[in-house]
């Protein structure tokens, strides 16, 4: 088993993080660590546990530490859940001290030779792994994208050889994205808040990393723009978006590839058996009814109609964020680089 940790294990994402790791079949969960205000404690006293399944027991007795390389020596891989501003300075010291920090913060998915991986589209830039070892460090770091991020690539896997050269894409986001103490319900009961600060210009410029070509020593990035208009909207989770691109192909051949594509991944724990479900009916995806789709890890795409455009949706907190990170753990290990 390869131990790992948690770090931010309080948090919304820290909580998912800690749920999906209860009885893991590579993975034991040893460390959980938060802020000074949760360190010393029992993780089930430091924690309040919001998520809709029981705190796993085993967890629950962990004794929080603090965020430090020192209390992480016993952990083979990190996951990070710290907010951004934290997590750059620690993850780096991590990764020097020997630990493969996994990672769903946003600090170092834009570095040169940082990994932004999801796995269905991208497992091969886990090579820049190989980067990082020739500058010095024993461990390594590899992010996750942003959650809207994940959705709309994950969905462009199965039509990706088809030509484009624009992207739109409009979302429409829950409030679990913005963590527990994120958004008042003042603001966003009967309401649409059509901002959210960097959301648009991360799904801009991680896209074309993620779609990106790494030669072995750079990624060039994907050549078509992007362009992305972010909205809030009073759903608890599942981020929604609508798509557009400019695909001249049949619409009728759009909907063969997307009902046709295999993962071209083997078997891992956390990869659902259908990553894209395509569906038919008329008013579908619909978070409430699509998003616990593979345990939370399948993007559902419907409404295709020509032009081309359709509907993305996908679980924010599992697929855009904890599951995400979880799956790319898996494939390091499977890949050899654990
Ligand atoms: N929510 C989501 O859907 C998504 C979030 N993300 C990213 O994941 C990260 C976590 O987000 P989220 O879970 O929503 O955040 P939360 O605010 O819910 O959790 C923050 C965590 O960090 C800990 N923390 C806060 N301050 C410190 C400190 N000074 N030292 C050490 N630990 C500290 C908290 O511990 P304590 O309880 O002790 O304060 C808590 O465990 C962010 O980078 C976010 O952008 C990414 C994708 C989706
Ligand atoms: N901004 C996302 C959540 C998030 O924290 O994204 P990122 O991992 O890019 O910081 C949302 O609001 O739904």
């Amino acid at each position: 088993m390869v131990s790992v940790g948690v770090l931010g294990a309080t948090g919304a994402v820290g909580q998912r993080f800690v749920q999906l790791l209860a009885d893991h079949p590579y993975f034991d969960l040893t460390v959980l660590t938060a802020s000074g205000r949760s360190a010393g404690k029992k993780y089930r006293d430091a924690v309040n546990w919001r998520l809709d399944v029981p705190l796993p027991e085993s967890a629950g007795d962990i004794i929080v530490a603090e965020t430090k390389t020192e209390c992480l020596k016993n952990a083979d891989i990190v996951f990070s859940a710290l907010p951004a501003d934290l997590a750059t300075t620690i993850e780096t010291d991590c990764a020097k001290a020997g630990i493969g920090v996994c990672s769903n913060a946003s600090s170092h998915r834009m570095d040169q030779d940082v990994p932004l991986v999801v796995p269905e589209v991208n497992a091969d830039h886990l090579r820049m792994i190989e980067l990082q070892r020739d500058a010095g460090n024993d461990g390594f770091i590899v992010t996750n994208p942003n959650c809207s991020t994940i959705m709309l690539t994950v969905s462009l896997a199965p039509i990706r050889n088809f030509h484009f050269t624009d992207l739109r894409v409009a979302t429409m986001q829950a409030i679990s994205g913005a963590g527990f103490e994120g958004i008042p319900a003042m603001s966003i009961f009967d309401n649409v808040v059509p901002y959210i600060g960097n959301e648009e210009e991360k799904m801009e410029r991680e896209t074309l990393k993620i779609m990106g070509t790494f030669d072995g020593s750079e990624i060039v990035n994907a050549p078509f723009s992007v362009s992305a208009s972010c909205n809030r909207v009073p759903v608890i989770d599942g981020h929604t978006m609508a798509v557009w691109l400019d695909i001249k192909e049949p619409v009728e051949n759009v909907a063969k590839a997307f009902q046709s594509w295999r993962c071209p991944i083997g078997d891992l724990p956390t990869l659902p058996e259908k990553s894209v479900d395509f569906m038919v009916q008329q008013d579908r995806p619909q978070p409430r009814l699509d998003r616990m789709k593979g345990k939370g890890m399948t993007v559902s795409v419907g409404r295709l109609r020509p032009g081309i455009r359709y509907i993305a949706m996908g679980h924010n907190t599992i697929r855009g964020a904890a599951g995400a990170s979880i799956l790319n753990a898996e494939l390091i290990c499977d890949r050899g680089y654990i």
